[in-house]
């Protein structure tokens, strides 16, 4: 399946014609945001060969996911994200809005597991994929990589006065290893997306294919994230073994060398054993995708003057 990533002038077009009519959001709009949203789902989905997780050779060390389940799980979400957008036209960061959000993030989560059967696809995709959009529509034509992931972090450090208590994977895996996990990264305002974003570019201007981009980014995230998919399934020694292996293939030249592709696959047969994968730093990269287009910080005048119409 061929995802056209890079196609994101149609929809800072849309962006632009939006911002000035002070009318909310139009449909088609929070539309093309979903359809952003869900095409990066998909293209993160669909990347071979990443180490430990579901991809088009299998299911990796997720014995109850495969990739017709990620993807189904992926489109099940549109709604979801579209729904979001729609609710952050017009707002600004606030106790409302995050507690609005998570009633749709909610909603979604039960979406995803009607598709799944029961199997968390994407808990952690609706999670950050969802503050990135609302920091997406709040920021408006101007909004940079920068600005959205600052924003984003602004929304989610409100707290939710209606989250009900659930002792999640993630949550015991924060309590057991000292880390701050999804809710730590976006709180900081998503530092690892950010990342993500550098290493893409970054391998594009070396001339990268697109893939060897998208792989690349995906390991610069391993090699730094506490993930806590990796440390609820495997411990602190699962952690090091994707980090360490993270850096191994970065440092033989990254996913476009023949070297860097062997340790690629050896790392993924030691997490495969271990049975782990590194969940949360594939959802970096897919919310990186979903920003693929944004320029990195805000910067043209002409843009600047379209937002204060
Ligand atoms: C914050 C969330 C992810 C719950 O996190 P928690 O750590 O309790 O548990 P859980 O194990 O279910 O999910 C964590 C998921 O985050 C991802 N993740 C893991 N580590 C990291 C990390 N360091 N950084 C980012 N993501 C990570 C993984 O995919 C993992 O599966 C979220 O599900 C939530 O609270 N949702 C409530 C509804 C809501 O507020 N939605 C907002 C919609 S925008
Ligand atoms: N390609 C992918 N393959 C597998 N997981 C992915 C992929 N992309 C993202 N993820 C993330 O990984 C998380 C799943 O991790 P994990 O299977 O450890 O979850 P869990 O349900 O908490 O644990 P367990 O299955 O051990 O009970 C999902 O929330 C999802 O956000």
């Amino acid at each position: 399946m061929h995802v056209d990533l890079l196609e994101v002038d149609l929809l800072q077009a849309d962006l632009l014609e939006a911002r000035p009519s002070g009318a909310g959001f139009p449909l088609p709009n929070a539309d093309a945001i979903a359809g952003r949203a869900v095409a990066a789902l998909v293209a993160e989905a669909t990347l071979t060969p990443k180490p430990g997780l579901v991809d088009r050779r299998g299911p990796g060390a997720h014995a109850d996911v495969e990739l017709a389940t990620l993807l189904a799980s992926a489109e099940a979400l549109r709604p979801t994200f579209a729904e979001i957008a729609r609710a952050s036209a017009g707002r600004r960061p606030s106790p409302e809005l995050r507690e609005d959000l998570a009633r749709i993030g909610r909603d979604g989560e039960r979406r995803m597991f009607a598709v799944t059967g029961g199997a968390n696809t994407h808990r952690g995709a609706i999670w950050a994929l969802g503050l990135l959009a609302a920091a997406r529509v709040l920021e408006g034509a101007g909004g940079s990589v920068e600005t959205i992931c600052a924003t984003a972090g602004r929304i989610a450090r409100h707290a939710d006065r209606f989250a009900p208590p659930r002792a999640t994977n993630g949550a015991r895996a924060c309590r057991a290893y000292g880390v701050s996990g999804a809710r730590g990264e976006a709180d900081a305002g998503f530092p690892h997306v950010r990342l993500a974003v550098a290493t893409l570019r970054a391998r594009r201007a070396a001339g990268a294919a697109e893939d060897h981009a998208h792989l690349d980014a995906l390991l610069s995230v391993m090699a730094r994230l506490d993930d806590t998919c990796l440390l609820h399934r495997g411990g602190r020694r699962a952690l090091r073994v994707a980090r360490l292996g993270a850096r191994a293939v970065l440092g033989t030249g990254g996913a476009a060398t023949a070297e860097g592709q062997g340790a690629l696959l050896a790392l993924d047969r030691r997490l495969l054993a271990l049975n782990a994968s590194p969940g949360g730093a594939a959802d970096m990269l897919a919310a990186a995708l979903f920003l693929d287009g944004v320029p990195e910080r805000r910067s043209s005048a002409p843009l600047q003057a379209q937002r204060e119409m």
